[in-house]
């Protein structure tokens, strides 16, 4: 479909055969994003990598991240984080199961563990518990709010001074120098040194090697004639793993474990099956995941229904071009839909579903090479998070399933479960997710 938004044309991609062409035939040239005012305000002019101009900024930062915390390897070395922090998670659960009989806010406990897990690989101590924390996860939220509201002056530039009467760009300052003065305290925490080994010793113990912070001060510090790397692109680089990784991971868990409410007999057997590899141990570790092809169904599954991202992060055109037939102009601006090709007729049976089971025998994956399911999206602007939000969803799911009973608030039906969607660019619950959990 295409449109325009005031000034900007924009494309709607709502099949996988457009977005097969955009996302891999043509990616070269929509690899670009758009400039939005409220991101660019508060990262630093878009110095990040989620948002940053396609060119050698991006491609800098955005391998730093990959080689420093995403890579595989990277990944499976912060094991015993995401071991050790899934299990404060249980011990969470089960110290408000015999404090109340009521319900618990399971959203807020799955934004501590994805919080908590990112703050320690990429600040190397949490932020979690405490009044740093609390203030971290307030600023976020303000910006989801915020990315969530219209901003006329991103479509027809001379509309930007609307922003001043209707109090968005008081907003705006408001939260990036809240925003500026937190990442200033992290980087000067690292700088000395002292003060950093504290931290460490108090919260994070093990984690002593080098974390994401230490690595950009260091590349900082050769001074690299190729990359010029400025603080602010050292703030921006942080910001990003958190805006992109953790909200992203909660939410997908939030839709998975509001699924399985709505769905007793699929929990059941996702249960069972985590019970029985567990065994005797009566605990789960990453080596058990893969023993588990049901639970990492139920993720896809998930997935399907509730992209994190359903418009993945808009793209920009770099040159004229002709997409299937249709001209597409320099500038335009292309949203794809991911949710609606997830739930395309054509594409999927019963797509409505939630039937875990269908991806048994297909091989379809979310890695981006299969454009019927593009949660990550996928190219050059794909997610380069992916493997790190998998390991903690699937262990943070069997870990779930193992040591809790989980059911809805007495009286709440499964089909009565609110799954209305909040607005936002990460597409949460509108109301969060509580639950009964009774230890098994
Ligand atoms: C379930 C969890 C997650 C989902 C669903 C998700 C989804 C996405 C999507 C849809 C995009 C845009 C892709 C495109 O334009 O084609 C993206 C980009 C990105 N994600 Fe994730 N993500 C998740 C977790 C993470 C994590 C854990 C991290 C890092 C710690 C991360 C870091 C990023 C970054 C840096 C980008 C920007 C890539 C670029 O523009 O080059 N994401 N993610």
């Amino acid at each position: 479909m295409m449109l325009r938004l005031g000034r900007v044309p924009a494309v709607i991609v709502s099949s996988a055969d457009a977005a097969c062409e955009i996302m891999k035939n043509q990616d070269l040239i929509f690899s670009n994003r758009p400039k939005m005012i409220i991101f660019d305000k508060i990262i630093y002019g878009s110095k990040d990598i989620a948002l940053a101009p396609y060119g050698e900024h991006w491609r800098q930062v955005r391998s730093i991240c990959v080689l420093q915390l995403l890579s595989n390897k990277r990944v499976q070395s912060f094991r015993f984080i995401r071991e050790e922090e899934t299990s404060v998670m249980v011990g969470k659960i089960r110290d408000s199961c015999s404090s109340s009989s009521s319900s618990i806010d399971l959203s807020d406990i799955l934004v501590s563990l994805s919080n908590g897990i990112v703050s320690r690989v990429s600040l190397g101590w949490k932020y979690s518990g405490g009044e740093e924390s609390r203030k971290l996860e307030l600023m976020f939220k303000e910006l989801g709010e915020l990315s969530g509201t219209f901003n006329p002056g991103d479509y027809i530039p001379w509309l930007k001074w609307i922003n001043r009467i209707n109090g968005l760009d008081a907003r705006v300052d408001k939260l990036a120098k809240c925003f500026d003065e937190f990442w200033e305290g992290v980087i000067e925490e690292h700088k000395n040194q002292k003060n950093r080994e504290n931290k460490v010793n108090e919260s994070s113990n093990k984690a002593g090697g080098l974390d994401l912070v230490d690595i950009l001060l260091k590349i900082q510090r050769e001074n690299m004639p190729s990359f010029d790397i400025g603080t602010d692109v050292i703030k921006a680089v942080i910001f990003d793993m958190f805006g992109a990784g953790t909200d992203t991971t909660s939410t997908a868990l939030e839709w998975a474990i509001a699924e399985l409410l709505r769905h007793p007999r699929t929990m059941e057997k996702v249960c069972n099956e985590v019970r029985r590899v567990a065994g005797s141990k009566l605990e789960v570790t990453e080596d058990d995941l893969e023993k588990m092809p049901y639970l990492k169904a139920v993720i896809k599954e998930s997935l399907r229904l509730h992209p994190p991202l359903p418009l993945l992060l808009p793209r920009e055109s770099t040159q004229d071009s002709n997409v299937m037939g249709y001209d597409i102009a320099v500038g335009t601006r292309v949203i794809i839909n991911a949710w609606a090709i997830a739930r395309d007729p054509m594409l999927w049976e019963n797509p409505e579903d939630f039937y875990p089971e269908r991806f048994f025998n297909t091989g379809i994956d979310f890695k981006g090479l299969n454009f019927e399911f593009i949660p990550f999206g996928s190219g050059r602007r794909g997610c380069p998070g992916i493997l790190f939000a998998i390991a903690v969803n699937e262990l943070a799911l069997a870990k779930l399933m193992l040591n809790f009973n989980f059911a809805l608030p007495s009286g709440e039906m499964e089909k009565d479960l609110d799954m209305s969607e909040a607005h936002g660019t990460t597409v949460h619950k509108k109301l969060p997710l509580l639950v009964i959990a009774t230890p098994h």
